[in-house]
């Protein structure tokens, strides 16, 4: 079997919003890559044994003296090194260069002109300078300092009139620096660059396929597993059908599903679950009806984190009611992916910026004497997508939008009832079926309605309404860290909204929710 972990890029993190783009820049050529913070040891390299390491960009000043720097033997181990942003910042100036700060930032696009040819930035170019004939390249700059002087062996091979080493090299070492962000897709040759250094200076091999991945982890699991049983939280999201799908082709009847509709589910996702595992795929899952249990612990409640934390706690009570009626469970299985794990070391070392504590890594109760199975703790969202399409996941399954665990439970502010849940379930279903009609539900991450617990008034067919409020919101984004507000057409909002309030009697009003992230979040709760 192949080693799909033999090749792969090192990646130290400087605080930057992108080193988890470059990660999956790197992976899309199908190299394996990971994330580690820039203080890492020497050891610690070796031990991960890279064929070539990433220097990612950050927020800090090279030129404050207690600024990040990356770790000396880095240049001192014959492994190439490609330092982005400040990245090169530092590598210049932690091998004898100078890197000075500027007034101006540069913040977005940029043309750099290519002045020399090198293993980086090769073959390449988006127009030709008219006056001296060089390649001009289409870039995304954003950066306040710039390197002043590069050091040893150093050459200048491009640059703009504002910033004069735009990139260097010093081909012998195997040495590269660039100021722009060749992670970003402004960057058109972004994806190009990181090939030449990944796969022509590095020289890593494409050994991270879906196919291969799938294999490795069906040898990891059933190794981990042996002949004892293991019980997965199916929820029909993305990550827990990859999970349950990949689990069953490796330990087929010793995979056990808890699939929970606690009344907070979209129109339908109940049946569409069962129908896709159960009939389709016949793994074996347990529907528990808990609707009532949710809804009459919610009760009464009305505020945001308390509603979060009763429906956490429900949904474990019942898998501890669950396990404890099948015989030989050991271990339960999490669809933890890998944005979860870095966040959660972010937040645990507070070095890069926190963005928020996942429930799945650090929050499970200490006395829980299941195992952890993960399968998908080293993958992005978009490679675990990959590998449900491998798995024979059905498309419009694997590429649908996330839907929180809390559901519509954080979608109905205040407190919960049963028929404002199934007035938002109705209006929730007309948006999404009309994003579907539009084709818009896949150029939005995530679209949902949301149930205002407000009056208001409106008329029908010449008849007074005084009915409740139903807000629409779409977002695109990449991450889900940061957010703008979908900018649908006027056509199709008018469309869904007249829908909305047409075909369901309990809604007078409908609006837009034009908030970006930050400072609004996505759930509205
Ligand atoms: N209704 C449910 N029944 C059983 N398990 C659930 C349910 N809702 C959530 N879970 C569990 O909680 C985990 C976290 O939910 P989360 O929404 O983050 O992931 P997901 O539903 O698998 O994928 P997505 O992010 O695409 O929605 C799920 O992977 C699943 O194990
Ligand atoms: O499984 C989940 N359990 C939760 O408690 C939860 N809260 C928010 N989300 C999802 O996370 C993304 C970011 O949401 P926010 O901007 O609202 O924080 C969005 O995709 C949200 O849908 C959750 N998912
Ligand atoms: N994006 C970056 O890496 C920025 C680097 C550094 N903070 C600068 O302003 O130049
Ligand atoms: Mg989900």
């Amino acid at each position: 079997m192949t080693d799909i972990h033999a090749h792969k890029i090192l990646i130290l993190d400087f605080g930057s919003q992108y080193t988890q783009l470059i990660a999956r820049r790197v992976r899309e050529i199908g190299v394996y890559s990971e994330v580690r913070a820039f203080d890492i040891t020497e050891a610690e390299i070796r031990d991960y044994n890279p064929n070539g390491i990433i220097l990612a960009g950050g927020p800090e000043s090279v030129t404050e003296l207690d600024s990040p720097r990356a770790p000396q033997c880095v240049f001192e181990m014959g492994l190439p090194v490609f330092g982005i942003c400040y990245g090169m910042q530092t590598m210049a100036e932690q091998l004898g260069g100078a890197v000075e700060g500027s007034k101006v930032q540069e913040f977005g696009y940029a043309q750099i002109r290519i002045d020399a040819e090198n293993a980086l930035i090769k073959d390449i170019k988006d127009h030709v300078d008219h006056e001296t004939g060089k390649g001009l390249l289409d870039v995304w700059m954003s950066h306040g300092d710039k390197v002043a002087r590069v050091p040893g062996e150093f050459t200048v091979t491009a640059s703009t009139p504002s910033c004069p080493i735009a990139a260097m090299a010093w081909e012998e070492k195997q040495f590269y620096g660039v100021q722009f962000h060749p992670e970003v897709t402004h960057t058109l040759q972004g994806q190009r660059i990181l090939e030449h250094f990944v796969l022509g200076i590095c020289g890593a091999e494409r050994l991270w396929t879906p196919a291969q991945i799938i294999e490795d982890q069906i040898g990891r699991v059933r190794e981990q597993v042996g002949d004892r049983h293991v019980l997965l939280g199916l929820s029909g999201g993305v990550d827990s059908s990859v999970v349950a799908a990949l689990l069953h082709k490796a330990i087929g009847d010793q995979l056990t599903c808890v699939f929970v509709d606690n009344g907070l589910l979209r129109k339908n996702e109940g049946d569409q679950v069962m129908e896709t595992f159960a009939k389709h795929m016949g793994v074996k899952v347990i529907r528990v009806d808990a609707e009532d249990q949710f809804l009459s612990r919610l009760k009464g409640e009305n505020d945001p984190e308390a509603k979060r934390k009763i429906i956490g706690n429900t949904f474990i009570d019942i898998f501890d009611e669950e396990s404890s009626k099948i015989e030989g469970v050991d271990f339960l299985a999490q669809g933890t992916i890998y944005p979860d794990v870095i966040e959660s070391a972010a937040a645990k070392t507070g070095k890069a910026h926190v963005i928020k504590s996942h429930h799945n890594v650090g929050g499970l109760p200490e006395t829980m004497k299941l195992k952890l199975v993960e399968p998908l703790r080293e993958l992005f969202k978009d490679e675990v997508r990959k590998l449900g399409v491998e798995l024979g996941l059905p498309y419009d399954m694997v590429y649908r939008h996330p839907f929180p665990g809390p559901g519509l439970g954080v979608r109905i502010l205040g407190e919960v009832k049963k028929d404002y849940a199934d007035i938002l379930r109705e209006a929730d279903a007309i948006f999404i079926e009309e994003l579907h009609n539009s084709g818009w539900y896949h150029k939005t991450s995530q679209a949902f309605a949301v149930f205002l617990p407000v009056k208001s008034v409106g008329v029908v067919g010449d008849a007074r309404r005084y009915e409740w409020v139903i807000a629409l919101r779409a977002v695109e984004t990449i991450d889900f860290m940061t957010a703008r507000w979908a900018h649908l057409p006027y056509e199709l909002l008018e469309k869904v909204s007249n829908r909305i309030i047409n075909e369901i009697n309990g809604v007078s009003r409908v609006t837009y929710d034009v908030s970006s992230k930050p400072p609004a979040t996505i759930e509205w709760e």
